[in-house]
Formats: structure tokens, C-alpha cells, sequence
């Protein structure tokens, strides 16, 4: 597989610090890499080692596979970003601020108009930024990191701040990106349901580690439904149950049966209730996403 991105034990320390620890990231092309992580994971600093903002303490980044030290110019001038908060010049235009980055980047002219229809901002391309929301402000900060028609566009957090109806807006577009424009994204947020209908693939990243990296669906397998029964002896039920080779996973008050179908279950109820096993309560427990990010982050905080 060749990726977009990969990183080989890329750390970044800050004295005694390790803000990002030996991360093996991997995003192919075509992905929308979704970057997940509480607040001071260590995303932003893996963005900005990533652009060539600050330099890794050690480890290895190849962009395009070439090596980001070797061939920074030419990687970067692929490479569009938005960093924090966009920077404008809150009396001019949409279109002449777009202007004006447009020259420090050198993009063709033409750009200007094509990159204010990907963000929905033509209809006030004309009108002053300074009136604009927050959700139109970071629109056209990403209009702006689209201006070089990048083969990889790296967003560390674009939705913070914004209401539910700019985060729709903000999704939708970028939703889009891979399909009409060819483009790997890489978006960074520490919100799972935004991830969660964006992203093609995930990276969990918390204390610095990357602890998951698949694919959305592999990480929506996980939040797959268990049954959990509370039992009158609960270790008589897992012995016997062990001995007739039905394994559970035996927890504090109950038994957890997991991937089990229908009749599976039944038959183990039965056999317990043969056994003299009274059955206080069956029941689904079905995981969502969320629990499944909240439990990954935090056991890596324990461990
Ligand atoms: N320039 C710096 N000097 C010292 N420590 C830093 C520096 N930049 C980041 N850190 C530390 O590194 C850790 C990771 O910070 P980082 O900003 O990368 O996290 P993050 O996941 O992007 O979080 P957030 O969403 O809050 O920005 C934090 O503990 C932070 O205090």
C-alpha cells in the first residue's frame, strides 16, 4: 500500500514531555483521515511536525513518499492547511483576501473563483469578511487552503467553535473533497460524532500514542451488541457454562455472552435454568462509538 502519509516512530518532546510518542501513522490516498483525541493528545503537534512547522525529535515523515526533511518545498507546495484560526483582513472582501493569499502562494487567477464555489461562498464573495459568522470565516479559511489545489489538505480542529449548523456546512464540504477533487484529507477533532460521519478511517490518539488506526467500520465493529446476565451464582453459570465450551466474559456482577446469535443465547438460558441457576436479567448492552472512544482513552490513562 502506498500512503499519503507515513510516519515511523515519529516523538516529539518538550523537555521532559513527550507530546507525541512514537506514532505510526498511515493515511492512504483517497481517505479522510479522521485524527482523534481529547484536548492535549498531541494532535496539533503531530499537524504541525506534519507541515513542517516544527522539526520531530526523532522519527521519520514521508508525504508523497518522499521524505518531508529531504523534499519539504516541493511536498508542502502539494500540501493545503488550516492551523487555528484563519487570518484575514476583516475590512476587505472574500475575494480580495482570497486575492491576496492567492499571490503569496502563486495560484492561477481562475482559482479564486473555483475555490469560493467548493466552500459555498460566491453569493458573498463580494461582501466584507468582517460581517461573516465564524462558520463562514472558517469556510473561507479552507478556501484558502484549497487555493494551491492540494493533493492533501491537513485541518486541525475546523469545526471548534462553530454551532451545529456550521459544522453541517463545514462536513458537507469537505464530505466531498476526496470524490470531486481527488484530494486525501487529514481533520483533527476531539469530537467522535463529528468524526464519526466524515471520516473514512480513524487514528485515536490520546497522551501522545496513536491507540487505534482502522477503518471507521473496524471501529464501529467494536460497538457490536453484547448480552450481559445477572445470575443467582454467577461463578457456578461460567464454570458450568465453560465446561459445556460456551465462553463469557466473566465481569464484577455478570456474565457478558458476546457475539452470540438468538438461539445461541437461548440455549445457554436453558441450560442454566436446568442447572438451578435462577436468571435475574438478560440483557443488550450495545455500545456506541462514543463509549468505545471514552473507554479507549481512558484505559490507555490508566495503563
Ligand atoms: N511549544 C510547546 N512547548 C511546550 N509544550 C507544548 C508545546 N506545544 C504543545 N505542548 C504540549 O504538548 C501536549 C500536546 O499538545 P497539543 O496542542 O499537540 O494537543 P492537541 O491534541 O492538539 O490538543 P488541543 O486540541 O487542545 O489543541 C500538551 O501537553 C501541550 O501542553
Amino acid at each position: 500500500m502506498k500512503y499519503v502519509v507515513e510516519t515511523k516512530n515519529l516523538t516529539k518532546s518538550f523537555g521532559k514531555e513527550q507530546a507525541v510518542q512514537s506514532l505510526d501513522m498511515k493515511i492512504a490516498k483517497g481517505e479522510i483521515y479522521g485524527f482523534l483525541g481529547p484536548n492535549g493528545a498531541g494532535k496539533t503537534t503531530t499537524i504541525r511536525m506534519l507541515l513542517g512547522l516544527m522539526k520531530p525529535t526523532s522519527g521519520s515523515i514521508q508525504v508523497f513518499q518522499q521524505d518531508l526533511k529531504k523534499s519539504r518545498i516541493s511536498i508542502l507546495s502539494k500540501v493545503g492547511s488550516l492551523v487555528e484560526n484563519p487570518s484575514y483582513y476583516p475590512h476587505l472582501t472574500a475575494r480580495e483576501n482570497l486575492e491576496a493569499w492567492r499571490k503569496i502562494l502563486g495560484a492561477p487567477k481562475s482559482r479564486i473563483t473555483d475555490v469560493l464555489a467548493i466552500v459555498r461562498l460566491s453569493d458573498v464573495a463580494n461582501k466584507k469578511v468582517k460581517g461573516f459568522s465564524l462558520g463562514m470565516k472558517q469556510r473561507l479559511g479552507i478556501a484558502a487552503a484549497l487555493l494551491n489545489n492540494p493533493e492533501l489538505l491537513i485541518l486541525d480542529e475546523p469545526t471548534n467553535g462553530l454551532d451545529p449548523s456550521g459544522i453541517i456546512e463545514i462536513r458537507e464540504l469537505i464530505k466531498q473533497l476526496p470524490q470531486s477533487h481527488g484530494m486525501t484529507v487529514l481533520i483533527s477533532s476531539h469530537l467522535l460524532s463529528e468524526i464519526d460521519q466524515l471520516a473514512t478511517t480513524v487514528g485515536v490518539l490520546t497522551k501522545g500514542k496513536l491507540i487505534f488506526q482502522d477503518s471507521i467500520e473496524a471501529m464501529r465493529k467494536l460497538a457490536k451488541q453484547n448480552i450481559s446476565l445477572r445470575v443467582s451464582d454467577q461463578d457456578e453459570a461460567h464454570r458450568l457454562l465453560l465446561a459445556k465450551g460456551i465462553q463469557t466474559d466473566y465481569q464484577k456482577d455478570r456474565l457478558i455472552l458476546s457475539e452470540f446469535t438468538d438461539e445461541e443465547i437461548a440455549n445457554a438460558i436453558q441450560f442454566l435454568v436446568q442447572k438451578q441457576i435462577a436468571i435475574y436479567r438478560v440483557e443488550e448492552e450495545k455500545r456506541s462509538l462514543e463509549d468505545i472512544f471514552l473507554q479507549m482513552t481512558r484505559e490507555d490513562q490508566v495503563g
